[in-house]
């Protein structure tokens, strides 16, 4: 079983890539995407997309595949929650042996900043999925903090060069995203005027209109 966790603002093809592959690579039966709500780690204000829309994007990405599932764990707690805490609530709703918490290269490297890293590592082994740009050929400083290092799994995966700021950006210029992300969530950022699109007002994370500086 595999838990995908992100703030999917808006998700892309490049996650969609990799919960596939890992997937494949690891004969997962499920991967359980989880849209935070409130990210642990970064400013509320970076988050410009409210939950709602980006569950939507998440839940309309997945359709059609059936070993993706979406889950309101986070996005219900109303609050910034950990994924030490988030995994042993999703392990109680799903039946599941072994559990993987799918990530991409860059969030691995950034572990020891995470709460309670070796706790969360017991929990879930710890999918390192190559992103462009994030090099885990060297985590030695992370084997020489974590008792739980081993538990950690790189994956080789298709290269997919996009991230949702470039996305957001793009959106906020004007430019096109079709084809970076699923055609429904396309037609999501468009129909609700997100991250500056269209003719729609766009809104932050709260509601609140954005100015077209922000909404980037
Ligand atoms: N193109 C990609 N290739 C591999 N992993 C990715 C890619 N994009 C995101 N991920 C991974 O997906 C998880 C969730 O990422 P997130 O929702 O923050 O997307 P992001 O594109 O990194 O967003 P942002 O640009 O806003 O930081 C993280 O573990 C991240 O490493
Ligand atoms: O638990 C933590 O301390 C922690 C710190 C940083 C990121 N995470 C989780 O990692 C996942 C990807 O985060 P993000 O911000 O790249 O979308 C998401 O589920 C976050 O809750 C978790």
């Amino acid at each position: 079983m595999g838990i995908f966790g992100g703030t999917f603002d808006p998700i892309h093809h490049g996650h969609l890539v990799i919960a596939e592959q890992v997937a494949d690579v690891l004969g997962l039966e499920c991967v359980i995407f989880v849209p935070g709500g409130v990210p642990p780690h970064k400013d509320f204000a970076s988050v410009k997309a409210p939950v709602e829309d980006r569950y939507a994007m998440v839940e309309a990405a997945v359709k059609g595949n059936g070993r993706f599932v979406v889950d309101r764990v986070e996005v219900d707690a109303g609050r910034a929650m950990y994924s030490v805490e988030t995994v042993p609530l999703v392990k109680e709703r799903y039946e599941g042996e072994e559990w993987f918490f799918v990530s991409g290269a860059d969030e691995v490297s950034n572990l020891l900043s995470w709460r309670d890293p070796d706790g969360f590592l017991a929990e879930a082994r710890m999918v390192a999925a190559t992103r462009p740009g994030y090099d885990i050929s060297n985590l030695d400083h992370l084997a020489a903090e974590l008792k739980n290092f081993d538990r950690i799994v790189p994956v080789e995966c298709t290269r997919v060069d996009i991230s949702a700021t470039t996305i957001r950006q793009m959106v906020a210029d004007g430019k096109s995203v079709r084809y970076l992300v699923p055609e429904a969530v396309h037609e999501i950022i468009h129909d609700r005027g997100l991250y500056g699109a269209g003719d729609g007002v766009a809104v932050d994370a709260r509601g609140e209109s954005l100015s077209e500086e922000d909404a980037s």
